[in-house]
């Protein structure tokens, strides 16, 4: 049976509630003979910061160099607004991201008919849904530099945030949209603010070279990213993959989030380009943030974060079968009416955090007998 080193990393507020859901399924998949997983347990964000006075220690991120793929929670919240920005819980995440050189977040949108009623969309306009939104995650505003606060000496200040791209991030990211949409349903949206900033004419004229170079194949449109916002609640079921830069990745998946009944559904897999040997770094975490408002209480929804799993058993570890049979078990435990508070409609019957991981390890263990 292979054996896969993977690196938990809690992190903060809701993290380790549902990082020990996604633990009882790995637990399950080594019993169950699937595959065998060494895990390590890391600490990021806030957590770290309280015992190392760091975001992220050198030390745990020589654990991540070192893994397969790495299974992060969430980091942040409102006990560490006063620190350091340098050190601040998200500035973990952002090193991992950055220094493992995961270019590419992928965060699917994907409706399960149970919950089509649960979306704050009408029920036919969501039904089916499947969209994959790819995202740009080690460039743009969130590392380009400058980026500072300057004091003006006069009673004002000036904050500046540098939205970068050069050709290559944009043709990297561009691939793995078109590629992915071979697999699926062979149309690209392209999105950016082409008519207000120079990064966006550059993307929209990359994507497109690259499009007539490669992919002609593939049907491709470009969407400025307000606009595609809107389109997003208007008709959601007109995109397959959309790509877009890191900001606008990060806004426009947490809107799509909502069509599928909750923030705490959406997974992501987060990768880098594959070696010579086809293997490639990865993490892999919920697009929800660390939920601060619900942490302790035992009612997050720990979905996101078991479908970030399963994208690690698709991504990193060639197990198919086995991530089809965690989402057709979620899909199982969705139909049977098991909710948490966040997804919770009139007619279903509210669950915990654990009693929701326990229902999809029971589901899988009958669909993988
Ligand atoms: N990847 C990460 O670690 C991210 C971290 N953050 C950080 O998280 C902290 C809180 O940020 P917020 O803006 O409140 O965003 P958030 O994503 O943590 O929460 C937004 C809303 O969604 C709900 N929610 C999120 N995940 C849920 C789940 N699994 N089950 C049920 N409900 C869920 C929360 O209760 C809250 O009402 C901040 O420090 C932020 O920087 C935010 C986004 C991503
Ligand atoms: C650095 C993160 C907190 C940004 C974010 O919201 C995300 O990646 O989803
Ligand atoms: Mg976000």
């Amino acid at each position: 049976m292979a054996v896969y080193k993977l690196l938990l990393l809690p992190g903060d507020g809701i993290g380790p509630e549902i990082t020990a859901e996604a633990e009882k399924i790995l637990d399950f998949l080594g019993e169950a003979g699937v595959a065998s997983f060494e895990t390590e347990t890391g600490l990021v964000g806030g957590a770290a910061y309280d015992a190392h006075g760091v975001a992220i220690s050198e030390e745990d991120m020589k654990l991540a160099q070192e893994a397969d793929a790495v299974l992060l929670a969430a980091v942040g919240g409102p006990k560490w607004d006063g620190v350091p920005y340098d050190v601040r819980p998200e500035a973990g995440l952002l090193r991992l991201r950055k220094d493992l050189a995961l270019f590419a977040n992928l965060r699917p949108a994907i409706c399960y008919p149970a919950l089509a009623e649960a979306s704050s969309l009408k029920p036919d306009l969501v039904k089916g849904l499947d969209i994959m939104i790819v995202r740009e995650l080690t460039g743009g505003v969130y590392f380009g530099e400058p980026k500072e606060i300057t004091d003006l000496g006069n009673g004002q200040k000036r904050a500046v945030d540098t939205q970068v791209y050069e050709t290559y991030e944009i043709e990297r990211i561009g691939r793995v949209a078109f590629e992915l949409a071979r697999k699926r349903g062979n149309r690209v949206t392209s999105s950016e603010k082409a008519n207000v900033m120079k990064s966006g004419l550059l993307w929209r004229e990359v994507i497109t070279a690259l499009h007539k170079r490669e992919y002609s194949d593939v049907q491709l449109d470009h969407m400025l990213a307000d606009a595609l916002g809107m389109q997003l609640v208007r008709w959601p079921k007109q995109f397959d993959v959309i790509v877009t830069d890191n900001l606008f990745g990060d806004i426009l998946s947490d809107v799509a989030s909502m069509l599928t009944g909750s923030l705490g559904m959406l997974p992501s897999a987060s990768l880098g380009a594959p070696d010579a040997s086809g293997k490639r770094k990865a993490m892999y975490e919920p697009c929800h943030g660390s939920a601060p408002d619900i942490a302790g209480k035992e009612i997050a929804n720990p979905i996101a974060m078991i479908g970030s799993l399963g994208m690690a058993l698709r991504y990193s570890f060639d197990l198919p079968a086995a991530a089809d049979a965690i989402d057709a078990a979620i899909s199982a435990v969705l139909a049977q009416g098991l909710r948490t508070a966040d997804i919770k409609g009139s007619a279903a019957s509210s669950v915990s955090t654990s009693q929701m991981g326990d229902a999809i390890v029971k589901e899988l263990r009958e669909i993988l007998k």
